[in-house]
């Protein structure tokens, strides 16, 4: 029998994460829109590391902050702007601008599935309000504008066809289109966001199309909800819930609720205890930026790194995508998507349906850093960070075989102490962690 809520906070706490979103592990997260035709951001900091007398809204380097960038009058963006398309140039000048001619979704749904991801979240409207998908509550969208396509829908329907779940990112409380002063510090996010109820009715409106029109496995709402739309979370929550049964929410609504909790780059805690999602670029822009050129983004083993040490603390990596205006897959991404891949096409057993292990992450006198995952009684040892050629670590409480997932190590283990030596001879021809199989290890 399907669990009804009723519109309460109270029956909204009873909802559990379904196992799809502790299974799945990999998710990969599409910033596009009008900001992908300037794609233009400083590069900076990561959220999390801005240095104490830095300005990040000024030197923002999320490209798909463009407006922003420019609205605050000053900065490397501004400057790049004026000099590009002169002081007259209004951002929605670039709807008529975004052609779409190389936007083949059933190609980047195969890229993704080749990339080993099991979920996908697209951007449907960013803090700019130009929505990917045909809108009753605004012409500044996708299908009426510009691409003339359901950019959402097609999509979706790719997605879903490669097998994957398909999640929605929605901008509740920043619609730079109902308020646009510039925002330059933290707390503008809020207290600049447009405080009518209309735009909490508009919002709310819009994420109830979101949910029937395509029945969103994950509703990524970002940054916040609008303040007077708070009182109808619990009906907006209770109608997701009660039209998709295995959906997930995240935690950027004001506090109030969330199925699972969110890092995004080095910004925000996560605690094992509870299911959360790491979230990032693969270099420090969510939308495409065309000076972040391939030496300026994440190397394959620091994101194989990252998604270990993410999903042995009971996290999922949503790692993001910036397609180029004309939907094409920048090909710094797609190299690496493909040998996350195929890292993962012979180490996913000790990633995918695993559960966090009651064994801790740690790190060896060598700097060896030890990651754990179980599976029902078998125990998964991933190690990361290790030297080139030969070397050893010791597992600690271990007994019995252990087995590389990847036959191209060449290793021995014998019982040292209370635990297992592992002696590795040669690793060269492999990327990433070296991941190994305990049977009934747990
Ligand atoms: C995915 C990413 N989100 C940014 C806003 N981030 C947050 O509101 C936020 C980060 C974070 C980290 C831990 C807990 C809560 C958080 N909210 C957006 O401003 C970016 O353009 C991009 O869309």
């Amino acid at each position: 029998m399907k669990k009804q809520y009723n519109g309460t906070w109270e029956s909204l706490n009873s909802h559990e994460v379904p196992a799809w979103y502790h299974d799945c592990k990999f998710g990969i997260f599409i910033h596009w829109g009008l900001y992908s035709v300037p794609a233009y951001a400083p590069i900076t900091w990561q959220l999390g590391e801005v240095p104490i007398d830095e300005n990040w809204y000024a030197n923002n380097p999320y490209a798909e902050w463009y407006f922003n960038s420019v609205n605050v009058g000053r900065g490397p963006t501004y400057e790049h702007h004026i000099k590009t398309y002169g002081i007259d140039f209004k951002y929605e000048d670039f709807v008529s601008m975004w052609k779409v001619d190389n936007y083949k979704p059933d190609k980047w749904a195969e890229l993704f599935r080749k990339a080993g991801a099991a979920y996908v979240v697209m951007v449907t409207k960013h803090h700019d309000g130009f929505c990917l998908f045909p809108s009753k509550y605004t012409d500044y969208n996708a299908m009426k504008k510009g691409p003339k396509r359901d950019l959402v829908g097609d999509l979706t329907n790719a997605v879903r066809a490669q097998g994957m779940k398909m999640g929605l990112y929605y901008s509740g409380i920043l619609d730079w289109r109902f308020a646009h002063d510039p925002i330059i510090e933290q707390n503008d996010n809020f207290n600049k966001a447009c405080p009518t109820y209309e735009y909490a009715d508009y919002a709310y409106n819009q994420s109830c199309e979101l949910i029937d029109n395509y029945k969103p496995s994950v509703f990524w709402n970002d940054i916040g909800w609008p303040k007077q739309g708070e009182q109808n979370l619990p009906y907006l929550l209770s109608h997701y819930y009660n039209n998709v049964e295995e959906g997930v929410v995240n935690d950027r609504f004001n506090g109030l609720y969330h199925d699972f909790r969110t890092m995004e780059y080095k910004y925000g805690e996560s605690n094992r205890m509870e299911k959360w999602e790491m979230n990032r670029g693969m270099g420090l822009s969510f939308g495409y930026n065309a000076i972040e050129e391939d030496d300026k983004i994440m190397s394959v083993e620091d994101t194989i790194s990252l998604l270990v040490s993410t999903v042995s603390n009971n996290g999922n990596l949503l790692l993001n995508i910036g397609p180029k205006a004309d939907g094409t897959i920048p090909k710094e991404q797609e190299k690496r998507l493909l040998s996350i891949g195929q890292w993962l096409a012979v180490n996913g057993e000790a990633i995918y349906g695993t559960r966090c292990s009651k064994r801790e992450s740690a790190i060896d006198e060598s700097g060896v850093q030890i990651h754990y995952t179980k599976k029902k009684k078998d125990l998964y040892v991933m190690l990361d960070k290790v030297p080139q050629g030969a070397f050893e670590v010791v597992i600690p409480d271990l007994s019995g075989e252990i087995r590389a997932l990847d036959d191209k190590i060449f290793y021995d283990f014998e019982a040292f102490g209370t635990g297992v030596k592992i002696k590795i001879h040669s690793h060269q021809t492999s990327i990433g962690s070296i991941a190994f199989k305990v049977p009934g290890g747990e």
